[in-house]
């Protein structure tokens, strides 16, 4: 067992290591921001992988080398170790590339996970941030994918990537919630993948955009599914409102970005740190429109 300043790392029947709260945690807190040990720079699974792993492995110190070995290696039927243990334990630095953090990668997964990952490149390291409040002796758990994906899809990418079988209450479809929650998440996918395809200038379709960006929303909050594709999605409401002209409704969601991004990410984060400026700016210029509306007024009751 090892313990820090806001976690414990420790065994647990049938995940193996773990990491645990070992005080409450706030939402928003940030529980660890964490080195890079060593990365590759594309991390597309192709006949190159082990190689890539190999030469950034053998450039570090022995001492680092052997703690790469430490980490969980799964038994993959096809990849080598040192490709299993890379794969099951690294996070998505700039991408397309991958890095291997040593307590990162101690944290389990989750599909209602209650704390975020990200890297922080201002900080060159990957930060873990609390989404809700953590009860002491609560485990920390990230999700390792996007949390909204169908049960398959999720079975399949931790067959294959990590080699687990999740057993959280959302992978229990034969459950009241398991079975809500399938229902919820499917639907979120396909919005997030239509979502994704429509333009980002003005689209042809704005008010059906507008439909499926509201409604993945309200499916997140009933879900209570959150994370970065969360403040993803406001940004397009607030910009769905502000090109149709609802600056208010555009301020909501820009606060609501703002938010999100502060809670994840932190404020040294460079997305957080943009979605701020964009709030200010959206800001400026309402304040500027019911300035210019006053004045019209005032001039109207001369
Ligand atoms: C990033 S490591 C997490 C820490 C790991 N448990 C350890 O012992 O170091 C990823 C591996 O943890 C295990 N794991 C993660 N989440 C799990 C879960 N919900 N249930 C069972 N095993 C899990 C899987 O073996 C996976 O390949």
């Amino acid at each position: 067992m090892i313990s820090y300043k806001m976690y414990t790392i420790r065994s647990i029947p049938g995940k193996g290591q773990g990491m645990f709260a070992n005080k409450d945690i706030k939402a928003g807190s940030r529980i660890l921001a964490d080195e890079l040990l060593l990365s590759i720079a594309e991390s597309k699974i192709d006949e190159g992988i082990g190689e890539r792993i190999s030469v950034s492995l053998h450039g570090l110190p022995p001492e680092q080398q052997q703690q790469f070995e430490t980490l969980h290696c799964p038994d993959h039927p096809t990849w080598t170790p040192a490709v299993s243990r890379f794969l099951a334990n690294c996070f998505e630095v700039e991408a397309p590339g991958s890095g291997i953090f040593l307590k990162a990668s101690r944290i389990n997964n989750s599909c209602f996970p209650n704390a975020f990952f990200s890297w922080n490149q201002n900080l060159h390291r990957l930060t873990v941030h609390a989404m809700v409040d953590i009860p002491i002796g609560d485990e920390i758990t990230v999700c390792y994918i996007f949390p909204f994906y169908s049960l398959q899809i999720r079975r399949d990418l931790f067959r294959e990537h990590y080699v687990f079988e999740c057993d959280c209450s959302a992978c229990h479809v034969e459950t009241g919630i398991g079975r809500r929650g399938e229902f919820r998440r499917r639907r979120m996918e396909t919005l997030y993948t239509a979502i994704d395809k429509t333009n980002d200038g003005p689209s042809n379709n704005d008010q059906k955009e507008l439909e499926m960006v509201l409604e993945f929303i309200r499916l997140a909050e009933d879900e209570r599914l959150d994370g970065q594709f969360l403040s993803c999605i406001y940004s397009r409401a607030k910009k769905c409102y502000d090109d149709r002209g609802s600056e208010q409704l555009a301020l909501e969601y820009a606060e609501m970005e703002v938010e999100t991004n502060m809670r994840l990410l932190g404020d040294d984060h460079a997305d957080t740190q943009e979605s701020a400026r964009d709030l200010d700016e959206l800001k400026t210029r309402l304040a500027m429109v019911q300035q210019t509306e006053e004045n019209g007024e005032n001039l109207g009751a001369l």
